[in-house]
């Protein structure tokens, strides 16, 4: 195995198993993280002054475990009232992130008076219905009121705008909402659309703007669990938009709101519909859009998770060994789409009766789920007659009961359904980052432990798109010169989460699919060069 340095990039070099000139097709290549020597050890320095950029421990080193650490740590000035502020502030991690809330972005609008010991700032956080919020605030209060000289401190908390994490490719309709969540279940009465109402509103009195799209055109469900005074959906005839209905805050739209009852539809009509009927839809800002999907994993649920950037999906089943097998189908179709599965919910468990618990359907196929495809969260519904009867009042049962046993399961599935998005969108937004000082492409693949670096002339030179490689005859149109040397990336785009597009100097376009990325050559800290090769 050969290793070559990356003229660009002093502190890299290039693992490769073909000859130099060889060094830019797509060939497979040793993960870095995959020995466990590397993992100990690989970092990376500024070129300038040997600062450590990065190592796999470094994150973690400036942590404070609790707020009276951060204290002490605070105490020591950094010389500008600024620096302390957000010294102090930085020592707030966020659990989900595991990050500090400096480093999140989440300080915004500091204001330092220093003669009166007066400091304002703002928190912005990614959602507005983040479980943690009120903590968030108290200890921010709590660390910038101890420094010395501070004499009143206020906290304002607000939520990033909705939309998401890549607009421009969506259409319009889709624009502004941040998370998209599948409420997804493979058999129909399973109790899907009554997880799909009662997680949006959980969401929506978490403090969270919310819609309902009731994707089953064949038997909607909306009309039935929600009674909303206006029950036909309204047109903006200039605009050619669809205005949603509205009940308790929540935004909804289904075929059944559309006053043609139930539609006899061939597939790909009631795809075109579905389309139709969501894209166009006026939804405006939104944080969590939920969607009940139609049952099935066949081709009108395939071609909606295609059209719509799903955040998360979420799974509804039952007991029944039975159900394993679909569940499995159901996880498989959203993993092959990239659409990372964060719940399972497994309804009707159970039922209680003269003081003791009854299984009806059995026990396990749930957890099995979870154990297999690695789903990290299951949570059980219990058979409850209010559940059914709140269905079909039109009232779902968070609402008329937000105490009730089944609220606090649905309390615990929306708090699970915020966090996890949060996760993905932020392991998303920054999986494929630029660092100009080292001249690197930075890859953190979501959903997986791998992170490392690309030179940017390989990646640009390993487009596969129509401009760099006859779709016909596979011949290479792209020649290596054709691509200089020391070529950097303008912009870093993700799109979805399968893939980034990459903006070059030259204004073309490339769509990268981290797949790709992962089977490219990799930079290597030269430092191990002797022992990755060997
Ligand atoms: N845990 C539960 N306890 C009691 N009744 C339930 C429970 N879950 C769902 N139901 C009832 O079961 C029926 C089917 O539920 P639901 O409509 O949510 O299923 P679905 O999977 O969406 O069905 P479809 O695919 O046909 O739309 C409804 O009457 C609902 O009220």
């Amino acid at each position: 195995m050969q290793v070559l340095q990356a003229p660009s990039s002093p502190h890299l070099s290039i693992q490769t198993s073909k000859p130099p000139h060889l060094t830019w097709g797509l060939l497979p290549s040793v993960s870095v993280n995959s020995s466990p020597f590397s993992t100990l050890h690989f970092s990376l320095h500024s070129q300038k002054d040997q600062r450590l950029l990065w190592s796999p421990h470094k994150r973690f080193t400036s942590r404070a475990a609790s707020v009276e650490d951060a204290v002490g740590d605070s105490s020591v000035s950094t010389g500008t009232a600024e620096g302390d502020v957000l010294k102090a502030l930085s020592q707030i991690i966020d659990p989900d992130f595991g990050t500090d809330i400096v480093t999140c972005g989440f300080v915004k609008d500091l204001q330092i008076d220093e003669a009166s010991g007066e400091v304002s700032f703002r928190l912005e956080l990614t959602t507005p219905a983040c479980p943690i919020k009120d903590m968030f605030e108290q200890k921010a209060n709590e660390v910038v009121a101890m420094l010395p000289w501070v004499k009143n401190v206020k906290v304002t908390m607000s939520a990033q705008p909705a939309r998401p994490i890549y607009a421009e490719q969506l259409p319009a309709g889709l624009q502004t909402i941040s998370n998209i969540v599948a409420v997804s279940s493979c058999k129909g009465g399973v109790g899907k659309s009554t997880v799909a109402v009662n997680l949006a509103y959980t969401l929506a009195d978490m403090g969270a703007r919310v819609g309902i799209f009731d994707a089953d055109v064949y038997g909607p469900s909306l009309p039935t669990m929600v009674s909303p005074e206006n029950r036909l959906l309204l047109m903006n005839p200039e605009k050619k938009t669809i205005i949603p209905t509205e009940y308790s805050g929540v935004k909804l739209v289904s075929f059944g709101f559309a006053g043609q009852g139930r539609a006899i539809m061939r597939g790909p009509m009631v795809s075109g519909v579905i389309n139709q009927l969501l894209t166009t839809t006026e939804w405006g800002e939104l944080d969590y859009l939920i969607i009940d999907m139609p049952p099935g994993t066949g081709d009108i649920q395939l071609t909606l998770c295609q059209i719509v950037p799903l955040t998360a999906a979420v799974i509804v089943t039952t007991p029944q060994k039975l159900s394993f097998i679909d569940v499995a189908k159901g996880v498989r179709m959203f993993s092959k789409l990239k659409v990372p599965c964060v719940a399972v919910v497994e309804n009707m468990c159970h039922f209680d009766a003269d003081g003791k618990r009854y299984y009806p359907f059995g026990r396990g196929s749930g957890s099995q789920v979870v154990q297999q495809f690695g789903i990290p969260h299951l949570f059980d519904l219990p058979i409850r007659p209010t559940l059914s009867a709140s269905g079909d009042s039109g009232v779902p049962e968070v609402v008329a009961d937000p105490q009730s046993e089944v609220s606090k399961i649905f309390q615990n599935l929306g708090v699970c359904v915020v966090q996890q998005c949060a996760k993905i969108r932020q392991q998303v937004s920054t999986a494929v980052t630029y660092d100009k000082s080292i001249k690197a492409i930075k890859v953190k693949v979501p959903d997986s432990k791998e992170e490392f670096f690309l030179h940017p002339a390989t990646v640009r030179r390993n487009d596969r798109s129509a401009q760099s490689v006859d779709e016909w005859t596979g011949e290479q149109k792209l020649q290596y010169n054709d691509v200089p040397e020391d070529i950097e990336p303008e912009e870093i785009r993700p799109m979805g989460n399968y893939a980034v597009s990459i903006t070059w100097p030259d204004g073309f376009s490339q769509i990268a699919p981290y797949d790709q990325l992962q089977m490219m050559e990799r930079l290597v800290d030269d430092v191990f060069e002797p022992s990755v090769q060997a």
